[in-house]
């Protein structure tokens, strides 16, 4: 089985709105996956329908081989999730809602509760009722009882909200010491690419309800993220040459007059000449590369795409 988690056109649609569109997901066994987007990019909309609380409205899923159906409950037993925020019942102690669960999941492991609550530092909240924990807190307890049970898969929405840096960091080590000495595949949701690049092996983009690409963090390299960036009094009129003279399609125009040019048919000698032999004044031009963080905003973020 080449992917523990694969979806193919996977759409939802709520009255006449499409939340996603045909997304296609690839996820391998053991690897860490960053599912990436803008905010309202579709990225819970994707993981409720993977852990079944919503239906597609078309497309599969296909998870350990299996194809998703409303009646797939063993299936759901072998993954942690959290969607959205998780919930717990507020009068209840943390240590209470971790063995709540473990009941709820079949899972018996004595020093299963205690374990995962120390991995996340709340074994001094642990007979403190829930009411009493901070949003941080609520946030580590969630992902406590998402890896408590020893999932196979785990997938995070967005896991780290309401935590600090120093918060951020330790669930970035939590979750590479998971993938690396208990072999589970993640997935986990972000809107910032620093939270994920550091430990993803694969990122997903979505935008708009759309994966706009899968890469392999290996592959990256590979990638042509070279461009040259021009300076220019005037971006407009620099477009228009751009587009209408030197025929180049793949650019990027933003507000404060620079230019990225991703298209490598023209030297920057011709394109400084063309340029000034069409009026526009060129203030700098330099070679330079994405980083990933470009690229994502690139493809997630404003501006004048001529790609
Ligand atoms: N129940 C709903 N009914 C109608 N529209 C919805 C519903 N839930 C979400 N949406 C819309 O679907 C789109 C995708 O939302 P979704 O929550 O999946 O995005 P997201 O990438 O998870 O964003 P965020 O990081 O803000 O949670 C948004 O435009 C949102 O407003």
């Amino acid at each position: 089985m080449p992917f523990i988690l694969q979806t193919n056109r996977l759409s939802k649609k709520i009255g006449s709105k499409m939340l996603v569109t045909d997304v296609d997901i690839h996820i391998r066994k053991g690897e860490i996956y960053g599912f990436l987007g803008p905010n309202g990019a579709g990225k819970t909309t994707v993981m409720k329908m993977i852990t079944n609380l919503w239906k597609p409205a078309s497309g599969t899923i296909e998870l350990f081989g299996e194809r998703l159906t409303p009646k797939s409950y063993d299936v759901l037993k072998r993954m942690g999730s959290i969607i959205e925020f998780p919930v717990f019942y507020d009068h209840m102690t943390g240590r209470e809602n971790l063995q709540l669960h473990c009941e709820y999941m079949g899972y018996y492991n004595t020093g299963s509760v205690e374990n995962a609550m120390q991995m996340l530092n709340l074994t001094d909240a642990a007979d403190q009722p829930v009411r009493n924990y901070s949003l941080g807190m609520k946030e580590r307890l969630g992902i406590a009882r998402a890896v408590m049970c020893k999932p196979e898969l785990l997938i995070l929405d967005e896991p780290t909200n309401g935590l600090d840096p120093a918060g951020m960091k330790q669930i970035r080590d939590l979750l590479k010491m998971l993938s690396s000495e208990y072999g589970i595949t993640i997935m986990i949701s972000s809107h910032i690419l620093s939270e994920v690049e550091s430990i993803a092996d694969t990122v997903g983009i979505i935008h708009h309800g759309r994966m706009m690409k899968e890469i392999r963090m290996q592959d990256i390299e590979e990638m042509n993220l070279n461009y040259v960036e021009i300076s220019v009094t005037d971006e407009k009129k620099a477009a228009y040459v751009l587009a209408e003279m030197l025929k180049l399609h793949n650019f990027k125009v933003f507000d404060n007059g620079k230019i990225r040019i991703y298209d490598h048919s023209v030297s920057t000698q011709q394109l400084t000449k063309t340029l000034a032999l069409n009026d526009v004044e060129v203030m700098g031009i330099g070679k330079k590369a994405e980083t990933l963080e470009d690229y994502f905003l690139k493809l997630t973020g404003e501006g004048n795409d001529h790609v």
